[in-house]
Parts: C-alpha cells; structure tokens; sequence
C-alpha cells in the first residue's frame, strides 16, 4: 500500500491553477491514486465565455481523465469549483466560499502563475507575488493546514549559474515592490522594469523569486515547501506518455519545427536541455506535500525538480530527435519540410531570419495576395520570430541545480511508494520521451488524426519536390544572368559543356569498341 496515495484519503485539497497544464495533471494524480480523498476545492475563473461548471465538465471529460472515471466514478462531485479571480483582492470568493476553504482545507497546492516572459511586472506581481501573499494569509487562517506546497521554477534565480535548494533574496523587498506599484503608473513600472529585474531575461523568472521571498517570510508556522521545476514537458508514463495540452515550453516551438516555419533557431546545441515531464514534477509534488505535512520539516525546504544533473540531454540532441520523429510522423499541411538548424551566431542567426524565415513568409503573402486571399504568413512569422527571441535565453546556456532535498526525499520513499510516485528521471530514455512528446503534441494538442500520416507524407514528398524544382528554376536563372553579363563566367560554361561533350564521346566510341 502506498503510504502517500493513503495520506491523501479523506482529505480536503486546495489548488490553485488547476485549469492550467500541470494543475489538470496534478488532479488527475490525486483522483486516480487517492479516489478516496474528501474533495478536490479548485480556484477557478470564468474564461473564454465558459462557466465554472463548463470549465470543469471540459477538464473531467478530456482523455487525460479516461483513467479516473474508471477509479473513481463519483470524481465530479469531489471536484468542488470555486470562482475566484486572483487579480482580485481576497480573490472575490463569496463569504460562504471563504468559510468553507478556512475551515476544511487540509493541504494546499499552489500553482496558479502568469507564465508569459512579455508580462507588464504590474501584472506578473500581481499573480506571482502578491496572489501568493494573499493565498499564504487565508492558509495562516486554516486550523486544519497541513501543508502549503508552492510551484515556483528553476529559473527563478537564473542569473546565477549553480543553484543551491535554497530562498535566494532579490535586492528589494517584495512588499516595497507591491506597494509601489499600487501608485506607480504604467510608463514609470516600464521604464523601471529593466533596472528591477536586472541580470533576469524576464518578469516571469523576476516575479517567481520574489514569490519565493514572500512564502519565507509570511510561512509563520505553516508547513511550507516550495517545488522548482525546469521546462516542464509532456507526460512520460502517467496516465499516458506524451499528453500535452498548451504551447508553453518547448511545445510550441516543436509545432513550429514540424510545420516548417521554424528553420533556424539561436540554440547551443551542447548546452543542457532541462526539460522534466510533468508527471514527474506532479509525483514529486505530491510526495513533497505527505513529506511536509507528516515530517514537518523546521524551515521551509526548496526541492529542484530539474533532470541535467541525473540524465543530461542537450538541445542537440532534442531537435535531431525532435526531427527524425516528424520524418516517421509528419504534421499535416506543413508550410515547410521540418528542418532546423541551431546556430550560435548572432550574424548568422539574422541571415537565416532573413532568408529562412522572413522571405519565404513575404514570398508566400504575395501568393496569398495574388490568389485574392488575406496575407497573414508575415505577421505568423513574426510572432514566432519574437517568441523564440524570448526563448533564446534558455537554450544557450546551462545551470546546475543542487538536489540534496529531492534525492533525500526520494531515498525516504517506500519501494512502493518509489513506484507509484515515481520522479526518479533516471530511468527516463530521452529518444523514447521525445517521440511520444512529438506524437502527444499532434494528437492532443493539434488534435490531428493518425490516419492522416500518410497523407500528410506525400504532401511533403510534393514539398520536396517544389523545393528541388524552386531551387532549380533559382539556379538557371541566375546562371543564365550571370552569363549575360559576365566573360568569365561565359568562359566557364563553355568548358563545362565542352568537357560534358568530349565525355560523353568518348564513352560513345568506348562503347561501340567493346561492341
Ligand atoms: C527542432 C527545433 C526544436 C526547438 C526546441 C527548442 C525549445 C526551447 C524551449 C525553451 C523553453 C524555455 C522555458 C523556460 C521554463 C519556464 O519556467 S517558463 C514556463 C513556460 N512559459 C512559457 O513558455 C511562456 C512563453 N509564452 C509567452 O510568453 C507568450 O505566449 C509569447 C511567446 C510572448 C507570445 O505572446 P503573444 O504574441 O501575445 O501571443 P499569445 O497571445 O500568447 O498567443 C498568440 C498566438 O501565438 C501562439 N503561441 C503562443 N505561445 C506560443 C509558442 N510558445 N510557440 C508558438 N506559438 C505560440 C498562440 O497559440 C496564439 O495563436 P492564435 O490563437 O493567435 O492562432
Ligand atoms: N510550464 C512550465 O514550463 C513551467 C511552469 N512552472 C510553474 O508551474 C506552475 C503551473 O504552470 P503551468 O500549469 O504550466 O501554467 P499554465 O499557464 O498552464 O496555468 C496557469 C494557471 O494559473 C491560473 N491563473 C492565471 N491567472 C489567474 C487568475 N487571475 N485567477 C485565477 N487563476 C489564474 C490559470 O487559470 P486560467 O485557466 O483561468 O487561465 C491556470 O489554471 C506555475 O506556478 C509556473 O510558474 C515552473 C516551471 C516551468
């Protein structure tokens, strides 16, 4: 018997993100191994014209959840939806929410954070610092917490290169920095966001440290531990290898690769690709709250769920995977034929935005134009040309994360418990992950039938063959202008054609010899 899996049993769980990507992931842990635990409270908004119960019943009938409903029938009513916006002050959770949460709540996860690197810091402090401040005040009023487990990332102290499981401070105080912003207008926060974040490529990783310094300080005697996941991935074995369902990370740029419009990336192919499935993260998450609530640990413990240091991939060898899998397994209507260079170059990089990205996209809205269809391949290509220019940071360098709390907890574990809430990456086979990744991110998240493979192959073989007959049409052209205008190059050719000509009669009069 797992002894996390029944520490969970009869309890009441708080969590926050839970509509996110790891959120729906960790629920689906918790129902399928604890089908038993009292109800599931998540902090949920009304997005994209859903309700609450729309955005539940949506989450519960997905195949991510295929699993649970065989465990655990009645999951939809342990599954309690409670509005509340954490832009808001007390979230705008009704008063009789409010009460329940204070009195039942036994255990809170919470994961809910802005996650985008171009966020205004009024808006990421808002959610990932003074919503965590805010959170922290309605555990320290739960007379039945047991423990408060919150997401930060590995990259909240990126600036440094080894990183220690340790609250690093930031040079000002997170409350000056909320206050501040409660009377700075917009312009003023902008022009000092540069100088507050410093040496961090964004607001995200700022405001996920300054996160960290709120739960030290505010923890009081809470139960506390704080979880740093790297890029976090598609699932590896839980409930099923590679589903995903958002274009965070690496996923979005995958669907770029396979669709052709990424052709070169600024990547070190050599540096350490940190990517940890979310399935590991969501099992060490669980493992890390019966540890904190059961042990009780004195201070607060930061544990790294990070993969470099117990089984290094780099970026390398991820896209050449990344690539063989789309020859097994195409996308469909690809724009391009997947194919991705890494360069470390800045000049480079520029050529091949220029002639890889930018022109074939103005090329191909001409077409759109001409056709008498909205061009709208420029404005795509930018976007992506932006958002890998955010993702560039991460990609060409490598950090070292100590792991002395995660491999300690790992060793508290039973064999069963090792089993069932497995974060041992180790035993994960990089080439496999990736492949299930690149499979999972065509049908879960672009939703592209199998059966469309071999279809999806014969219009890249056509794209192989415009590709050859483009490049070919290119070549004459330019021959043939060359030639015009230039003696030498005239010179040349009459060589070659008069070599080809004398070849090809002596193979003649060879052959009629031998006859
Ligand atoms: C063979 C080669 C393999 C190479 C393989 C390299 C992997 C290299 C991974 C490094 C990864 C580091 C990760 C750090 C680890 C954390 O801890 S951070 C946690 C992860 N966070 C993120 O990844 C957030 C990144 N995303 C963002 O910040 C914002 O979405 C962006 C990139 C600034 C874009 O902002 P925006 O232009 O306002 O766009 P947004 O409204 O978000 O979406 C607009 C459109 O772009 C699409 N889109 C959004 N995000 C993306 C995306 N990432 N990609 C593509 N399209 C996207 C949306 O679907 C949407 O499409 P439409 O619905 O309009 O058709
Ligand atoms: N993904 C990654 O690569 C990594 C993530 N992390 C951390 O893991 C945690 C979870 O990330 P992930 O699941 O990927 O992120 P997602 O973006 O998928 O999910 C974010 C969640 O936060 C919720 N949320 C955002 N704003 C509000 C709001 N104003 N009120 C209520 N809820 C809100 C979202 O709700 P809604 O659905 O309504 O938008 C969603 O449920 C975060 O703390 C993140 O920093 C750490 C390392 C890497």
């Amino acid at each position: 018997m797992s002894m996390i899996a029944a520490f969970y049993g009869g309890k009441s769980i708080l969590i926050t993100g839970a509509t996110g990507f790891m959120g729906k992931v960790l629920m689906e842990k918790l129902f399928r191994t604890s089908p038993d635990l009292k109800v599931i409270y998540i902090l949920v908004r009304p997005k994209a014209g859903q309700t609450l119960q729309q955005r539940v019943f949506q989450i519960l009938n997905s195949k991510l959840f295929e699993k649970v409903k065989e465990v655990c029938p009645n999951v939809h009513e342990k599954i309690r939806a409670i509005y509340a916006d954490l832009n808001q002050n007390d979230f705008g959770i009704s008063k009789e929410d409010m009460q329940e949460l204070l009195s039942c709540t036994n255990i809170i996860f919470h994961c809910a954070a802005t996650v985008r690197f171009d966020d205004t810091l009024r808006h990421a402090v808002q959610l990932n610092v003074t919503a965590t401040q805010q959170l922290l005040l309605m555990a320290s009023q739960m007379p039945k917490l047991e423990a408060f487990i919150h997401i930060s990332t590995a990259f909240s102290n990126c600036n440094l290169k080894h990183i220690d499981e340790v609250i690093y401070p930031c040079p000002v105080e997170p409350k000056k920095i909320i206050d501040s912003l409660e009377w700075l207008d917009d312009a003023i926060i902008d022009e000092i966001t540069p100088k507050l974040i410093g040496d961090r490529p964004n607001t995200y990783t700022y405001t996920k440290a300054l996160g960290e310094m709120v739960v030290q300080q505010e923890s009081g005697n809470m139960n506390i531990a704080i979880i740093r996941p790297s890029i976090v991935g598609a699932t590896w074995q839980e409930p099923f290898p590679g589903w995903v369902d958002n274009l965070n990370g690496p996923s979005g740029l995958i669907i770029a690769a396979g669709k052709g419009f990424l052709r070169a990336i600024k990547a070190t192919p050599m540096a350490v690709a940190d990517l940890i499935p979310v399935d590991t993260v969501v099992n060490l998450t669980l493992a890390v709250g019966w540890y904190t609530a059961v042990h009780r640990p004195k201070s607060t413990l930061v544990y790294h769920c990070t993969s470099g240091n117990f089984n290094p991939c780099n970026w390398g060898k991820m896209g050449f995977q990344i690539l063989a899998t789309f020859e097994k397994i195409p996308l469909e209507r690809a724009f391009r034929r997947p194919y991705a260079d890494f360069t470390t170059n800045n000049f480079t990089t520029q050529y091949r935005n220029a002639v890889s990205h930018r022109a074939p996209a103005i090329i191909y809205d001409f077409y759109l134009r001409l056709t008498g269809r909205k061009p709208r391949m420029t404005k795509l290509m930018n976007r992506l040309l932006r958002t890998v220019s955010m993702m560039e940071y991460f990609v060409n360098q490598s950090w070292e994360w100590s792991t002395y709390n995660t491999e300690m907890l790992m060793s508290e574990l039973s064999p069963e418990d090792q089993r069932v809430f497995n974060f041992d990456v180790r035993q994960l086979n990089w080439l496999e992950y990736i492949e299930n990744y690149v499979l999972g991110v065509k049908k879960y998240l672009l939703k592209e039938d199998m059966a469309g493979i071999p279809e999806a192959k014969q219009h890249l073989k056509r794209l192989r063959n415009i590709h050859y007959l483009f490049n070919t049409a290119l070549f004459l052209i330019a021959w043939r202008l060359l030639i015009a205008r230039s003696q030498m190059a005239r010179n040349v050719w009459f060589f070659i054609v008069s070599f080809c000509y004398k070849f090809l009669s002596y193979f003649r009069a060879s052959s009629t010899l031998k006859v």
